[in-house]
């Protein structure tokens, strides 16, 4: 066990990335009395005014993460978003830092080659089709080679940044060009998929802990633009469908390792499910589980990477989110509405705190339970739909 924050017998826990899901697995730590820093690229990230300190640093720049992770000598360093240098990582944990699940894990999510390549090539899971590109030449020939319609993403980004679909052979110089603008690192790597037609699509929560690996029943969800904008819990699936998207889940965390929790996403289709990509991490769309689940997500994130058992994890009522995001720009807004929202029955709403607003930035999440998936889901976009975002455009 552990002694108080800040005392010498303290068990630190470092969060590199302070968004809305880093938020919740520092409040969660909190609760079982863990000392804890958040760290992001700008200030007054929503998990830095939860944390008992923060840092802001270009997570990118090895030099700088290492100087700050050495300087801090955490317990545990939780990767939050992708777009962190993972070389440091690995050096960090060959020092005897622990990184969660694990830097090998970190580096190969953090840009699609790497678990896209493990996943299909190494683990033979059925993926879309696919190619990667790094020119607009290239690009040009693996759409060729692929058929349109097709979808680009950069290799690191999340959220949709920079995805685009490429509908015919013409788009792909402005799909090259959306790339580069929303890739959140350096470098101009591109991946061609194929454009799947799937039923549905759902995040599977896979949880690796002390007592082997347990999944949370499947959240369906719906995206906008490559990001999420509606999930809910339980997706109705079969049972075989079910077992088999829980052995590929199965498959590719146990080849990540390390414990935590991992969102894996899978599309349903008429021939079955395809692997779309894994976050060893909290997942956008599991934001659901805190009034699903008797442990969230992000509980059962912290409680496995302490090293905690986790058995089962129960579900005590069907439920659904639904994201509100900023169509302005700026420091200076208001988001209104919230009394509305918690009007309705059985809602609850997260406003993360973010300190500026930029077109599509999500800012907060309703939540809602029902006696069904369907109801909840409506009175979540109900809830949404009734909350906004205000810019005042004179002020910066
Ligand atoms: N090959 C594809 N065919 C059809 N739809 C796709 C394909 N790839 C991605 N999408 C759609 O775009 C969404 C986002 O894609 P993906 O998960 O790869 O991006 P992301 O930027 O990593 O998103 P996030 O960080 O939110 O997980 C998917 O959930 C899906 O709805
Ligand atoms: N799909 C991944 C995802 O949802 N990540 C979450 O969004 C934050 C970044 O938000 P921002 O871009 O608004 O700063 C991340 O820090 C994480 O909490
Ligand atoms: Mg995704």
């Amino acid at each position: 066990m552990w002694g108080a924050p800040f005392s010498a017998q303290s068990r630190k826990l470092l969060l590199l990335g302070s968004g809305e899901l880093g938020k919740e697995v520092i409040i969660e730590a909190q609760r079982l009395g863990v000392e804890t820093v958040a760290v992001d690229r700008y200030d007054n990230a929503p998990a830095m005014g939860v944390a008992h300190r923060s840092h802001c640093i270009d997570m990118l720049d090895a030099e700088a993460l290492k100087a700050l992770i050495r300087a801090e000598k955490p317990d545990i360093i939780v990767p939050e978003i992708e777009a962190i240098a993972t070389q440091a990582l690995q050096e960090l944990e060959e020092e005897g830092f622990f990184v969660v699940p694990t830097a090998r894990a970190a580096r190969l999510t953090m840009d699609r080659e790497g678990i896209r390549r493990l996943a299909a090539e190494e683990l033979g899971l059925p993926t879309a089709a696919y190619r990667f590109a790094d020119s607009l030449d290239e690009l040009r020939q693996a759409v060729d080679e692929l058929g349109t319609p097709c979808v680009i993403k950069p290799i690191m980004s999340s959220s949709g940044k920079g995805q685009s679909i490429c509908r015919k052979p013409e788009d792909a110089e402005d799909c090259w060009n959306t790339a580069l603008e929303g890739a959140r690192a350096k470098g101009t790597r591109v991946i061609v998929e194929a454009f799947v037609t799937f039923e549905s699509e759902i995040t599977l929560l896979t949880v690796r802990s002390v007592s082997g690996t347990i999944f949370c029943p499947p959240i369906g969800h719906i995206q906008k633009d490559g990001d999420y904008v509606e999930s809910w819990q339980p997706h109705p699936m079969d049972a075989a469908l079910l077992a088999e998207a829980q052995l590929m889940a199965k498959a590719v965390t146990d080849q990540l390792g390390g414990r935590g929790i991992f969102g894996v996403e899978l599309f349903l289709t008429a021939n079955g499910v395809l692997f779309s990509e894994v976050s060893p991490r909290p997942h956008d769309t599991g934001m659901v589980t805190m009034v699903t689940q008797d442990l969230s997500e992000f509980a059962l994130h912290v409680r496995a990477i302490l090293g905690f058992p986790l058995d089962s994890v129960q579900l005590l009522t069907p439920g659904a989110s639904a994201t509100l995001k900023a169509e302005g720009e700026g420091r200076a807004f208001v988001v209104s509405g919230l009394g509305e929202a918690l009007a309705l029955p059985r809602t609850q709403v997260r406003v993360f705190g973010k300190p500026e607003v930029r077109p599509g930035r999500r800012m907060a999440v309703t939540l809602s339970t029902a006696e069904d998936v369907e109801i909840a889901r409506t009175i979540a976009k109900q809830a949404a739909s009734m909350l906004t975002v205000e810019v005042y455009e004179d002020e910066q």
